[in-house]
């Protein structure tokens, strides 16, 4: 596992609250990791960093093998790098089909003929099959995505950013409103990306967490206050007392 992004020393403050406060993150490729924290723990302004939305005071955020600075990239350039974030909210275009929101998602060169001609390659086609069969919609393909159930339509959202090709994938409370075998589903197919990507999970939901069977990083006011097992960083006693103690 090499080391893909590494967040040293961040510090953000937001009219004189210190949101991130020092923070430091490593993360490997491929590599799961699960993110949690109490209400305001600062899970959100982390990824806000990572992808741009949000630039810190202080602090360096490197990336890849060179370890190029993500600070000095806006936030088109840092997707281009390869860091998908999926909000919890999914975001498909309901009226088209699952193909056709897996085609638009495709990372290739758009130039003006490509999009009015619209050709799909075999080699598109092959990818948008491979897509749907990873993220189980191969059977959805023609229908429109806005009569697929919740969790389908997260999936849907999984498979664009695959359509992508990230390294890293950033992934808000994926289990949000679904259902137990929704749930299952996701984290199978949560895990088998892992296997080739850097998957980064924030979550509330510690049932979840736990079936991710992966390093857990714990926030609190900004910083890293455990790191661990889901069992170590609960046996924690700052960790029950952030959890338990408001
Ligand atoms: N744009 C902003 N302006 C002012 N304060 C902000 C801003 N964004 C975040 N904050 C504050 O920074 C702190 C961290 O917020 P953040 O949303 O990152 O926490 P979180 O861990 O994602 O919380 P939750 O689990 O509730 O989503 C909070 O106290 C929040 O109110």
């Amino acid at each position: 596992m090499s080391t893909l992004l590494e967040v040293q020393g961040v510090s953000v403050t937001f009219d004189g609250f210190r949101a991130i406060n020092n923070l430091s993150f490593t993360i490997g490729l491929p590599e799961m990791r699960a993110v949690i924290g109490p209400n305001g723990a600062g899970k959100t302004t982390f990824m806000d960093i990572v992808t741009g939305k949000t630039r810190p005071d202080s602090g360096t955020v490197r990336w890849g093998d060179m370890g190029h600075s993500l600070l000095s990239m806006s936030e088109a350039q840092i997707a281009q790098e390869g860091i998908g974030r999926k909000f919890q909210r999914p975001t498909v275009f309901e009226d088209q089909s699952v193909d056709d929101n897996l085609r638009v998602a495709l990372k290739k060169p758009r130039g003006p003929l490509a999009a009015i001609f619209d050709k799909t390659s075999d080699a598109d086609r092959a990818r948008i099959e491979e897509i749907a069969a990873e993220i189980g919609l191969a059977d959805h393909l023609g229908d429109p995505a806005g009569i697929l159930s919740h969790g389908q339509k997260q999936w849907l959202e999984i498979g664009m950013l695959l359509a992508q090709d990230p390294k890293l994938l950033l992934v808000d409370e994926p289990a949000a409103g679904m259902t137990t075998a929704e749930r299952e589903h996701t984290t199978a197919l949560l895990k088998r990306l892992a296997q080739s990507h850097a998957v980064v999970v924030v979550e509330h939901d510690m049932e979840f967490v736990r079936r991710l069977e992966c390093r857990v990083t714990v926030l609190h006011e900004g910083a890293v206050l455990a790191e661990g097992s889901l069992d170590h960083v609960m046996a924690d006693a700052r960790v029950v007392e952030v959890y338990l103690g408001r």
